[in-house]
């Protein structure tokens, strides 16, 4: 199959994808790595279809399309066997994209959703049935405008009595700044991407130290130990069959599997929003697991029993 670059994937009429965009990998690898019995991809998104279902007035970029169709035969393809699909901010709080997978999942995708304040009670129960079991908070200046933390506690505080969680997606630097808001929320909080550590600082640095502090001290912290791709700075890339992708970032990755193997989830984040360098052949994402998480009691761990607590409670 032939690798696309940015403007070969046909766009909804009315959308024109940001300047550079990186269209998703047509083609990825079959993994090498086998990944164990019920695996859950804990981080994907769906973009429109746009002619279906529009992009957000007051989204930031405007990406390629990426049905829920593609996503479900990437999962087949990569041998996942389940999906957590992540509200992306190009939809903006309209989850009608999101929930449509969820629903046309067969139970094999729950989701993350975003709200704003006016959310009926009535709306989160629609979410809640539809397959939602969480909200994402997005803290990071380029995707979002922003939101006052009451008006955000106040949401926390209503999804909680749905069982649901917060997903917070920040950059490292803002991490003392937000710390107070972080450690008042009520539910159990998944932090996406390691909190974007700068990995050219290094593993011992005051910055990823903190991110570790942060975990330590409260028990309802998780992290996505996902996005080497987005992370990296010296690579390689997963391009090209290569086996040991994106070693800068494996001291990370290894290191909070290890300290906090209950803890932790893993995502593709297919179809990659934002790459700006390259994209990535997801079959070789899939290969940097065992980098990260080296033993089977691990990856099960990692795969299975962490994102089926959080995100099917019902089938544990
Ligand atoms: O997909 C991710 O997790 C990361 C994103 C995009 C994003 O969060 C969104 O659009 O909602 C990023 O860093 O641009």
């Amino acid at each position: 199959m032939s690798k696309p670059t940015s403007g070969d994937f046909p766009q909804a009429e009315g959308f024109t994808k940001t300047p550079g965009w990186l269209d998703w990998y047509t083609g990825p690898a079959k993994p090498r790595f086998q990944l164990p019995a019920g695996a859950v991809d804990a981080h994907c998104h769906v973009f429109g279809p746009g002619a279906e279902f529009p992009y957000a007035p007051e989204r930031k970029y405007t990406p390629c399309d990426a049905s829920k169709h593609e996503l479900f035969a990437l999962r087949d393809h990569l041998g996942f066997a389940r999906n957590v699909i992540v509200q992306a901010t190009c939809h903006g709080a309209d989850n009608r994209a999101m929930v449509d997978a969820c629903l046309a999942s067969g139970g094999k995708a729950r989701g993350v959703a975003t709200v704003k304040r006016s959310v009926t009670d009535e709306e989160l129960q629609a979410l809640h049935a539809a397959g939602v079991r969480g909200v994402r908070f997005n803290f990071v200046k380029r995707l979002v405008d922003f939101t006052p933390k009451d008006e955000l506690m106040e949401i926390a505080g209503r999804i909680a009595k749905l069982g649901w969680h917060v997903v917070i997606y920040f950059e490292a630097v803002d991490l003392p700044e937000l710390w107070d808001f972080f450690t008042r929320l009520p539910t159990t909080v998944v932090v996406d991407h390691m909190g974007r550590p700068d990995v050219s600082k290094g593993v011992d640095s005051e910055e990823f130290a903190l991110f570790l502090k942060f975990m330590r001290e409260h028990k309802n912290v998780w992290s996505k130990v996902s996005c080497p791709e987005r992370l990296s700075v010296t690579g390689p890339k997963a391009l090209n069959g290569e086996q040991a992708a994106y070693q800068d970032v494996v001291p990370f990755a290894r290191r909070v599997v290890q300290e906090f193997p209950d803890r932790v989830l893993w995502g593709t984040d297919w179809p990659h929003p934002n790459l700006k360098d390259h994209m990535p052949d997801d079959g070789l994402l899939v290969d940097f697991i065992p980098h990260i998480a080296p033993t089977a009691e691990l990856q099960q761990k990692l795969l299975v029993t962490n994102p089926m607590k959080l995100y099917w409670p019902e089938e544990v």
